[in-house]
């Protein structure tokens, strides 16, 4: 007998997709739909290249969301390869893919994270950033031409910023997931290490602090980590890796300056999520080209 509070109605478990063009909101949705900030947001794209799994239980239906990479198209390295056989094998596995798009928009970027689509594979199309669309009538063909387009099986014009939107959305995915004994504790939110999730604070503050200067191909490597007084206290050293002299100079900034700015504030963060006292070092490291090697991207630890 599966454990349930809710022993009239079976339990639903299954695994859901998010997916789009970068800067399209899956990092804003993945976290209003898990209701506590597991992965990254920014205005920078590229910023989620990891693929991370957030849980939310409502109800007797359990929903496990798979963060998948944005795309990168200009560029073809063996890091975007690497991202597209990530997405694709993601898409295979689940039960329902929610395919996001600005409403009202839909371009050549768009199209080709559509094309990753399994055939047959439920698929919602989710049209985001509803309140920058001025005219909802003209909104109606373009829902039409979608329909043409492909054969979801949802429409759902909405926006990731609103809290109402998010919670109907729940309701709309509940069918598509099978009758099932749920994967995790109810209170489960995010199986990713604290390791992991403190070097996406630090890649979060780098992007911010940095604006638009820094390519996407900047990474974060955590290579100490010591725990004392049982957790308390925690001593995290970390390498920020970029391509060129140049990037790290925007880095470490006049004086020094941009580089404490980041350390500090991603350690002010870190503390809050951890509930300990961090001591935090920062280091900024030039590895030219690693982007472009697959043995560079496996050492660092991508799928
Ligand atoms: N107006 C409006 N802006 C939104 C909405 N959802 C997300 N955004 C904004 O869109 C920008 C990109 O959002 P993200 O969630 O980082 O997008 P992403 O798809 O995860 O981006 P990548 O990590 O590059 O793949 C941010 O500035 C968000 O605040 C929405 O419903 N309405």
């Amino acid at each position: 007998m599966p454990m349930s509070d809710h022993p009239d109605t079976a339990q639903r478990c299954g695994l859901i997709a998010i997916i789009g063009r970068p800067n399209v909101g899956k990092s804003t949705l993945m976290n209003a739909l898990v209701g506590q900030k597991i992965s990254i947001t920014s205005k920078k794209a590229q910023t989620t290249r990891h693929r991370i799994t957030g849980v939310r239980t409502v109800g007797a239906a359990q929903f496990v969301f798979v963060d998948t990479p944005g795309f990168q198209m200009k560029h073809a390295t063996a890091l975007n390869r690497t991202l597209n056989r990530t997405v694709q094998s993601t898409l295979a596995d689940v039960d329902v893919v929610l395919f996001l798009v600005e409403a009202g928009r839909f371009g050549m970027d768009d199209a080709k994270v559509l094309s990753l689509v399994p055939e047959g594979k439920p698929c919602v199309l989710l049209a985001n950033k509803l309140d920058e669309v001025k005219r909802r009538a003209d909104l109606l063909p373009w829902l039409k031409s979608m329909q043409e387009r492909h054969a979801f099986a949802e429409f759902v014009p909405m926006s990731a910023q609103k809290k109402a939107d998010v919670d109907r959305l729940f309701g709309i995915l509940e069918p598509y997931l099978p009758e099932q004994d749920w994967y995790y504790d109810e209170d489960m939110l995010t199986d990713r290490s604290e390791k992991f999730l403190a070097s996406e604070i630090i890649r979060e503050k780098l992007f911010r602090l940095t604006g638009d200067e820094l390519p996407y191909t900047s990474t974060v490597v955590i290579d100490q980590w010591l725990e004392e007084e049982g957790g308390a206290k925690r001593r995290i050293g970390a390498s920020i890796i970029v391509e060129r002299d140049a990037h790290k100079g925007m880095i470490i900034g006049a004086g020094g300056e941009r580089l404490k700015r980041i350390g500090s504030e991603a350690r002010q963060e870190m503390e809050h999520l951890m509930e300990a006292h961090v001591f935090l070092e920062l280091w900024v490291k030039v590895r030219s080209g690693w982007a472009d090697s697959e043995e560079h991207l496996r050492s660092y630890g991508y799928e």
